[in-house]
Formats: C-alpha cells, sequence, structure tokens
C-alpha cells in the first residue's frame, strides 16, 4: 500500500519513540525490532493524541458538547414562558444538544460565571444557543441601554443573526438593532440612539454629551466596521453597560483587527464610571444619567463583561484567544476531533480533465435534477467568469446566478432572496458564502476548485447538511489534486471519499456548444475590459482614478469593511 510522506515521517517517529521507550524499561534493541505492526499502530495513535492535544490547558478538557441529548422546549428549566411561546413560533420544538449544553452553563447550574469558548459543527445551531440565553437573562430588565453585542464578520451574516434575535427578542420587551451599513449612517443612528431634540446625531462636541440620550436598542447585532464608526462617531452611543459580548466566527473576525475593534470594544465596555448618582440595572434613575457602575478587582471589572466566542473550526491558537481577555473559559466541543463534518453530510470526488472541468460540472448539475446547490470557485474572477461561461449553455433548464463580493450588495441580497425562495437552483460563489449563511433546502455543495485548507472546505461544506438535515459536498478534481484532497480530508478524520462518476454521454450532449460558449465568454470578458476602460476615458486623472478604484475593490473584498 502506498504510503504518504506524513505516514512514513509518522512511522519513523513511532518508531523512535519506541527505541526511546525500551531503553527507559531496559528491553534489548532486538526486541525493539521485534514490535509488530499493531504495536507501532498503537504507538503512532498514541503520539497523534498528544500531537492534537490543544496547546492551552483549559482547552484539554472540554465540555463534550455531542453527550446532550436534544431537549424538548417544553422540559427545557427556567425558560420564559414568553420564550416558550415565541420559539414554537419559529417552528422550534426541541433543542439541538449544543443548545442544550449553552443553556446548561449560563441559565442553568453553571450560572454564566465562566466565559464560554464554543466549537460545534457547522449546522448545529449556534445562533440560537447564544441568542436564547442571552434574551432570557435580559427578560427582566426594564431600563433600556445597550447590554447585549453580538459581532459577525460580514452584512449578511449579521442580518441573519438579527433574524434570529427578532423572532426572540420582542417577545419580552426587548429591541434589537443592527449596525452593519445597510442603511445610511443617519438612519442608523436613528434606529440605535433615542434622541429628543438632537440634529443630526454626529459627534460635533467632544466635551457635550446631552444627558437624554438613550440607546435604543437592547442588543445590538454588528459588524466591526460600522460598530467603529459609531463607536468613533455617534453622540450617546456607549458600551459601558454592556454586559454580554458574543464573537461569532471567533476565528475568522480576530484574522483581521479591523480599526482594533476588539481591544476598543473591551476598554469601552470596561472603563470605570464615575457618576455620584449610581444606580442599579433595574431601578430607574430618579436624577442624573442611567450609569453601570463597574469595580475592579485585581484588575477586573465586575459586573463582568460576559463572553460567548463560538465557530464550527475554533482557533486553539493562544496568541489569538488572549485577545479576547477570557474569564475562567470554559471549552465546549462536539466529540474529540478538532474539525468535525455534519453527522449526516457525504463527501464525493468527481475525477476530471481540467480542459473539460465546466462540461464535468454541467453535466453533474443535470444528475443532480434542479436541487438547490452552491457552487464554490477560488476566486470572485473565477466564479464571474464560470457563471458567464455557463449561461452561454441555452438549452439549461436550471437558473444559475453568481454571488459574490465584486457585486454591490443590493444585487446580492436579490439573488440571495431569489435563491432562498427556490427562484434560482444554481449559486456560484466565491467564498463570501463559506460562513455561516444558512439556507433552506440546500441539498449539494460542490467545489468547482478544490478548497485550500480544511478549514475552508468545512466553511463550504456546511452550507448543506444542516439542522440534523442529509447533504452531499462534491469536489471536482485533476489526477494530481486527489493525493492532497484525501491528505486534507484525513484533517477532519475523513477517509470516505468515494468517486462520483458522471455519465459521459450527458458530458458528450454538451460539447457541441462547448467551444461557442468559450468563444462568447471571450467576447464578454473583453467587452467587460473596454466598457472598464471607457469609464477611465471619462475622467480627467485616470492614476487617481485607479487608485480609487483599487481601494474600493479591497474594501469589497474584505468583509470588515462592510
Ligand atoms: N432547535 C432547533 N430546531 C430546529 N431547527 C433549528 C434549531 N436550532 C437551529 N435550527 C436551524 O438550524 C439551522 C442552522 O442553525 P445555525 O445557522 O445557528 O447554525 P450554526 O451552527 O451557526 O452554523 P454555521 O457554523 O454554519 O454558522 C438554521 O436553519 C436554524 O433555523
Amino acid at each position: 500500500m502506498e504510503e504518504s510522506a506524513a505516514e512514513q515521517k509518522g512511522r519513523k517517529k513511532g518508531f523512535r519513540l519506541a527505541k526511546k521507550s525500551s531503553r527507559m524499561s531496559g528491553e534489548s534493541s532486538t526486541s525493539t525490532r521485534e514490535l509488530n505492526s499493531s504495536s507501532l499502530e498503537t504507538m503512532e495513535t498514541e503520539q497523534k493524541k498528544k500531537k492534537s492535544l490543544p496547546v492551552i490547558p483549559w482547552m484539554r478538557d472540554p465540555v463534550d458538547i455531542s453527550r446532550y441529548d436534544p431537549l424538548p422546549v417544553d422540559s427545557l428549566p427556567f425558560l420564559d414562558s414568553r420564550l416558550k411561546k415565541a420559539l414554537h413560533n419559529m417552528g422550534i420544538s426541541s433543542l439541538f444538544p449544543v443548545q442544550v449544553a449553552v443553556w446548561q452553563e449560563t441559565i442553568g447550574p453553571g450560572f454564566y460565571q465562566r466565559d464560554l469558548c464554543i466549537n460545534s459543527p457547522t449546522g448545529s445551531g449556534k445562533t440560537l444557543a447564544y441568542a436564547l440565553p442571552i434574551v432570557q437573562k435580559l427578560s427582566t430588565r426594564f431600563i433600556k441601554c445597550l447590554r447585549a453585542l453580538v459581532v459577525l464578520p460580514t452584512r449578511d451574516l449579521a442580518l441573519q443573526v438579527k433574524e434570529v434575535f427578532d423572532a426572540l427578542a420582542p417577545a419580552v420587551g426587548l429591541s434589537v438593532g443592527l449596525a452593519v451599513g445597510q442603511s445610511s449612517i443617519a438612519d442608523e443612528i436613528a434606529e440605535l440612539i433615542r434622541k429628543p431634540t438632537l440634529d443630526a446625531g454626529i459627534w460635533f462636541d467632544s466635551e457635550y454629551v446631552p444627558p437624554e440620550l438613550r440607546s435604543a436598542v437592547d442588543i445590538l447585532v454588528a459588524t466591526p466596521g460600522r460598530l467603529m464608526d459609531h463607536i468613533n462617531n455617534t453622540m450617546g452611543f456607549t458600551l459601558e453597560h454592556l454586559h454580554y459580548l458574543v464573537v461569532d466566527e471567533t476565528d475568522r473576525l480576530l484574522r483581521e483587527a479591523y480599526q482594533s475593534w476588539l481591544p476598543n470594544v473591551l476598554q469601552l465596555a470596561y472603563s470605570q464610571n464615575q457618576s455620584p448618582f449610581p444606580c442599579t440595572d433595574d431601578i430607574v434613575p430618579t436624577f442624573g444619567v442611567l450609569k453601570t457602575i463597574r469595580s475592579f478587582s485585581r484588575g477586573k471589572p465586575h459586573p463582568r463583561l460576559a463572553k460567548m466566542v463560538l465557530s464550527a473550526t475554533l482557533t486553539q491558537d493562544p496568541s489569538k484567544l488572549a485577545q479576547l481577555d477570557l474569564h475562567y473559559p470554559l471549552y465546549l466541543t462536539t466529540g474529540h476531533r478538532r474539525y468535525q463534518l455534519p453527522e449526516h453530510l457525504k463527501s464525493f470526488k468527481v475525477l476530471c480533465k481540467s480542459k473539460l472541468k465546466p462540461l464535468y460540472l454541467l453535466a453533474l448539475l443535470e444528475t443532480l435534477q434542479g436541487e438547490k446547490c452552491i457552487v464554490f470557485t477560488s476566486s470572485v474572477d473565477s466564479t464571474h467568469r464560470l457563471c458567464t461561461l455557463l449561461n452561454f449553455f441555452d438549452d439549461l433548464q436550471i437558473k444559475i446566478k453568481e454571488y459574490s463580493r465584486l457585486q454591490r450588495q443590493s444585487i446580492r441580497s436579490k439573488t440571495l432572496k431569489a435563491f432562498r425562495a427556490g427562484e434560482i437552483q444554481v449559486l456560484i460563489s466565491s467564498d463570501a458564502m463559506t460562513r455561516g449563511m444558512d439556507v433552506e433546502g440546500v441539498k449539494n455543495v460542490i467545489n468547482y476548485d478544490m478548497p485550500p485548507f480544511i478549514k475552508t472546505y468545512i466553511h463550504r461544506a456546511g452550507r448543506t447538511a444542516r439542522a440534523g438535515q442529509s447533504g452531499r459536498c462534491f469536489t471536482l478534481l485533476h489526477k494530481d489534486e486527489v493525493k492532497r484532497f484525501k491528505r486534507l480530508l484525513q484533517k477532519a478524520d475523513n477517509d470516505s471519499c468515494p468517486v462520483y462518476s458522471v455519465p459521459s454521454e450527458t458530458m458528450e450532449s454538451f460539447r457541441s456548444v462547448y467551444s461557442r460558449a468559450l468563444e462568447r465568454l471571450k467576447e464578454s470578458v473583453e467587452s467587460e475590459k473596454r466598457s472598464k476602460g471607457k469609464v477611465k476615458v471619462n475622467i480627467k486623472h485616470p492614476a487617481v482614478t485607479r487608485k480609487k478604484e483599487k481601494a474600493s475593490f479591497k474594501e469589497e473584498e474584505s468583509p470588515m469593511m462592510k
């Protein structure tokens, strides 16, 4: 049997270990040589286990989410009856394991004494896992101020999460705000701040804050870019009353420190209040402005800012996690593997010749018979080209659209809406879609280009097989990519990825149109280039324009700017 380089390295390592241990136990070198393959394997497994142990001590002894059973909503202890009703209205009759585990640690006996780090597969219900306890915790408050902040990497994701809060919070009299740059800053301020006689809401005078300015929302769902805009410019926007901070898609958010949003949030939330008129959260102030007083003991604020960080691929990098300043963190993860794919996901590889790749894709789409499907490519440009090309095949029975950061938000939202409604069957997408997006009824994911990392595979594949449903992930591979792909999947302990054969006659049926479609694509790309060039010609200083265009493209590329 063929042995990969990594496997060979592992075997050698295992053997060296065997030698070392035999020296220690006084065994002869002959007995070492006689070690049979099964003991070597056991040692390799032990080695692997040790190697896969997280560096951070508190991550080594996690709460195993898979030990929790789903729990009927009606049996959930301490659940506010209004929220019970809201859950039923959402069509949720029982909670998923991650939701039960988090409830246990926040509302249940854990009583949210420790910050929570949650690593749970895609589609396992992490949004409700944090939304429900936060809304329950805030349900007894009657003074409106910003007490919970949820940060997400992209606008689409934030909109999706806000919908979940919107389904719960109003039931207990709480309001939810959104800061993602979807509307103008003035409109957003009007939604977020109650302003009796406020002009525009922008910070004119750094010394003056009218005492009547209050938050109009209890919970804010935000992307880092717009959050920083409000922190820096919006009069009356304060994080001083913040009690809960959720960092969803943590590893993604910690990768880019957009305007140092995290240290800013922590610093503002920890800021000590010097008000001579303290009042508790539950008493309406009769004088002065509403204040939350945090005392400091050993440098830690009290009441503390309780945090929850989540991902399907949570980072184990100590330096990254340190930025969150977690309080006695508790690690909750599903099973023993670091990376886990959804339980009912099946992975397949489709072997293809590179020049005919679009035809393999078309034949595969034909076999899927119009089932909702997302096709991932490696870049926004290839997304655009592939979608244009496929739409030159005139007789297709399926509707295919592109979804990428090259498009304006309004177009993207329209496409997504049509895809959700089933008016579009196939979405060709760049990695903009990979994180968190939840579209009902997506039965298949296709990696047109092989994902470069296991994390990318997990987030792409995770757009299907959500909420306990089944789903399939196909990856189109050239012969020389097969080994690399196998090694990639092994990182998620996935050894089962059979070949999926597309019917050659279906492929052949597209062949006659292929050359013509390629020609049309070439024409289309050239005409797009020309029309872009024309825009530049009309402007006096092309150098400045190019710079501006480059900057705006960069902005589009970076989700942090959303
Ligand atoms: N208790 C539940 N019962 C039924 N459906 C649920 C329940 N909880 C969540 N869902 C549904 O499961 C789907 C996935 O939930 P969610 O988007 O929160 O997953 P996730 O773990 O955050 O995934 P990802 O890592 O991809 O972001 C959603 O459509 C949601 O409505």
